[in-house]
C-alpha cells in the first residue's frame, strides 16, 4: 500500500543553465506542490501504513528551508529545476522516512516530475536536453 502527503511551498527561482532568452532563465516564482509517497504494509492494529502526521514531521525541516525562499541560494539547488528539487527532497528525506517510495514535484498545475530515488533510472539514460 502507498500513502502520500502533499505540501505547498511558495518559492522563487530561475534556471541559470538555460539560454538568456528562455523565460525560465528569468527570476519567477511558483506555488510548488510536493507529494511525498510512503510504501509499506497496513498495520493490523492501527489500520494504516504510517500516520500522515509522521510524514509531515519528517518534511517539516525541509519545508522551513524551502518555503518563501529563493531556491537558487540553497546549497544543492543552484539550478533548481523540478528534477533537482525532487532529488534534493529525496536526499534529505530518505534517512528520516522509512518506506519513502516517491517524491512528486508539481512545479505548475500542468508540469512537474516524479522521482523514485537513485537507481530508479539507468545512468546515462538521457532522453532530452534541448532548450
Ligand atoms: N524538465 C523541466 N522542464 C522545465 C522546468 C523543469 O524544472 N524541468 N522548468 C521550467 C520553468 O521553471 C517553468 O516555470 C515551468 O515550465 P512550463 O510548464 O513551461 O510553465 P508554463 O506555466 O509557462 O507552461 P505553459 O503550459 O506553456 O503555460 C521549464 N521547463
Ligand atoms: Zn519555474
Amino acid at each position: 500500500m502507498e500513502i502520500f502527503k502533499s505540501f505547498r511551498i511558495e518559492a522563487a527561482h530561475r534556471l541559470p543553465g538555460l539560454p538568456e532568452g528562455h523565460k525560465c532563465w528569468r527570476l519567477h516564482g511558483h506555488s510548488f506542490r510536493i507529494d511525498v509517497h510512503v510504501r509499506g504494509v497496513v498495520d493490523a492494529q492501527r489500520g494504516w501504513v504510517m500516520d500522515f502526521a509522521d510524514v509531515g514531521a519528517a518534511f517539516r525541516p525541509i519545508f522551513d528551508d524551502l518555503d518563501h525562499r529563493y531556491l537558487n541560494d540553497i546549497v544543492g539547488l543552484e539550478n533548481p529545476t523540478s528534477e533537482r528539487l525532487a532529488q534534493y527532497v529525496w536526499g534529505r528525506l530518505a534517512g528520516a522516512l522509512p518506506g519513502l517510495a516517491r517524491v512528486v514535484i508539481h512545479e505548475t498545475c500542468t508540469s512537474g516530475c516524479a522521482y523514485e530515488g537513485p537507481g530508479s533510472v539507468k545512468e546515462g539514460q538521457k532522453v532530452g536536453g534541448g532548450d
